[in-house]
């Protein structure tokens, strides 16, 4: 568990001064036989719209992170993935929410991408191409630098 707190926009009001709960996020590294990974574009109507982050989204009620990755990736891409494996955490403060994003990385999965919410994707190898990143997808691509590097 990382228990360092990225803070996003940190000039920008937060909407309570109080406690904020904690979203949990499960976030998929798909990662594919050229050791390429998929970024994703976040659609119009979301917070932060057109920045490219790895697809994922919100725990809902009663899941786990494997469950909510399974379902997201289904509905916000269209495939059905394999083994899930639990990789890193971070906590990142943003004017909009709290959230608590969990990577994993998955390498194999089935069907063919399909992007339903109408984002665009891109398959990267670091350094990555695609403008502006999402401020909490960043710390993943230094990561995955690292583990290229050692
Ligand atoms: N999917 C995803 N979300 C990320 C990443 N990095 C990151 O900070 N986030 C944050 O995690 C949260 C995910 O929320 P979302 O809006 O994508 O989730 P969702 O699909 O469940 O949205 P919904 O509210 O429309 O149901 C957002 O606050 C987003 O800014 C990332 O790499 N992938």
């Amino acid at each position: 568990m990382n228990d360092r707190v990225l803070v996003v926009d940190a000039d920008r009001q937060r909407g309570d001064s109080g406690d904020r709960p904690v979203v949990d996020v499960a976030v998929g590294i798909l990662i594919d036989s050229a050791s390429r990974f998929l970024l994703t574009s976040r659609p119009e109507g979301k917070v932060y719209a057109g920045y490219w982050e790895f697809p994922g989204g919100k725990l809902e009620a009663g899941e786990d992170v494997e469950q909510a990755l399974r379902r997201e990736l289904q509905e916000e891409i269209g495939v059905t993935i394999g083994a899930v494996h639990a990789w890193r955490e971070a906590l990142v403060d943003y004017p909009h929410a709290l959230v608590r994003l969990h990577f994993c990385k998955v390498f194999d999965w089935t069907g063919a991408l399909h992007m339903r919410e109408g984002q665009q994707f891109s398959w990267e190898r670091l350094p990555v191409c695609c403008r502006p990143v999402l401020a909490g997808t960043v710390p993943v691509l230094e990561w995955l630098a690292a583990e290229q590097a050692a």
